[in-house]
């Protein structure tokens, strides 16, 4: 997608073929910061910091993170120390632990001296691979956005997300919002609700942003009103990513997901989840075995904005000495789930549709 006019990517190889520049979101929508990254330490504090972040980009950058690895250190205990250590640094989203199983099975059986160039290969297929992927699922979803236009036509779909699944949250078109693209591209009339998403604001901070980016109608909401406007009739579907769905087709998805499925459960709106085949766990199969992620109580205290000189600042928005949780995902059961949407169709949220897309996963699903 682009930015200010410009085609851009949230990941891509420097110039000097070995250096890996992002753009360090958390400064977004503020100003645009691209930094580059030098060492896996770097990759690693990117996702921690959440500078990247978003399931498919958090394992395509911690694929660059392996190959900086390779670059400084090619040995078996280089490569055993960079793979533990980048698996550590977020533990939801299932795409970090899947490129580095990529990457472990890529090299671990090359000689050293191979290791670097194979890695830097590998993490430009997965990024490739992942553009392609979000384009696909943008297709298939856009079937579905044409279905409710065609009930009333000329009136926009208004469609409600939550986060930022976005092409901030991969390498470009994103999950969530490859399908609403690709109608907007096509002359379908769309608008869309963003869900500011507290604490960490991706929705107002990031989705906003890319929308406001590509000219598509959008209207920045309060977490807590998606079910006034779901209970109004403003919404007809809702569209989220996800982190992690099991083999029975539980999601992980960013805190509050749950709340908008049932909000649009109670209200008869239709509940997408859009992902890749990177995404899918197939090792568990209940939603309550997905590890998930506890953040820092100041993410909840305080907020981030600009000031009126343009510094960005954060201020704490409650007393001294606040007590506060901050879990960063939570799980909306298969049962809330009107239908997954990949990139190589839509299928029940369950067992027997993610196998009717995935024969191949016959053998591994839990
Ligand atoms: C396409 S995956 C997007 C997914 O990741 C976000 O989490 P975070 O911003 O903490 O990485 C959120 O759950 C999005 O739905």
């Amino acid at each position: 997608m682009k930015i200010d006019g410009v085609a851009s990517r949230t990941i891509w190889l420097e110039p000097d073929g070995w250096s890996v520049g992002i753009l360090d979101q958390t400064m977004l929508p503020h100003t645009v910061v691209r930094k580059t990254l030098r060492t896996p330490e770097d990759a690693a504090l990117a996702i921690k910091t959440m500078q990247v972040r978003g399931a498919p980009l958090i394992g395509v950058t911690a694929a660059y993170g392996v190959a900086l690895a390779m670059r400084a250190d090619p040995s078996d205990a280089s490569l055993k120390h960079a793979l533990a250590f980048l698996a550590e640094q977020r533990p939801t989203a299932v795409n970090l632990r899947w490129a580095l199983n990529d990457l472990q099975a890529t090299l671990a059986s090359l000689p050293p001296k191979s290791r670097a160039a194979a890695a830097y290969a590998r993490a430009a297929e997965i990024a490739d691979d992942d553009v392609e992927t979000c384009r696909r699922i943008g297709v298939n979803g856009l079937r579905l956005i044409q279905e409710l236009s065609n009930e009333r036509p000329g009136e926009p779909v208004n469609i409600l997300t939550h986060c930022n699944a976005g092409w901030l949250a991969c390498v470009d078109w994103g999950t969530a919002t490859s399908p609403i693209y690709q109608a907007h591209d096509a002359g379908i009339p769309v608008h869309v609700w963003v869900d500011e998403t507290r604490p960490r604001c991706q929705g107002s901070a990031l989705t906003a942003f890319e929308l406001a980016q590509h000219g598509v109608p959008y209207t920045l909401i309060a977490d807590n009103a998606g079910g006034h406007f779901m209970q109004r009739d403003c919404v007809d579907m809702v569209i989220v990513g996800t982190d992690r769905v099991t083999a029975c087709g539980d999601v992980a998805n960013k805190i509050g997901t749950y709340l908008k499925a049932l909000a649009a459960h109670d209200n008869g709106v239709p509940f997408y989840v859009a992902l890749p085949y990177s995404t899918i766990d197939w090792s568990i199969e209940r939603g309550a075995d997905i590890p998930i992620e506890e953040r820092g109580a100041d993410e909840v205290l305080r907020v981030q904005g600009r000031l009126p000189d343009g510094a960005v600042a954060s201020v704490a928005i409650s007393a001294d000495g606040t007590p506060a949780r901050n879990p960063a995902f939570d799980v909306t059961p298969a049962k809330l789930v009107t239908a997954f949407i990949t990139e190589r169709g839509v299928c029940e949220a369950s067992r027997d549709g993610l196998l009717s897309l995935y024969p191949e996963k016959k053998s591994c699903a839990a």
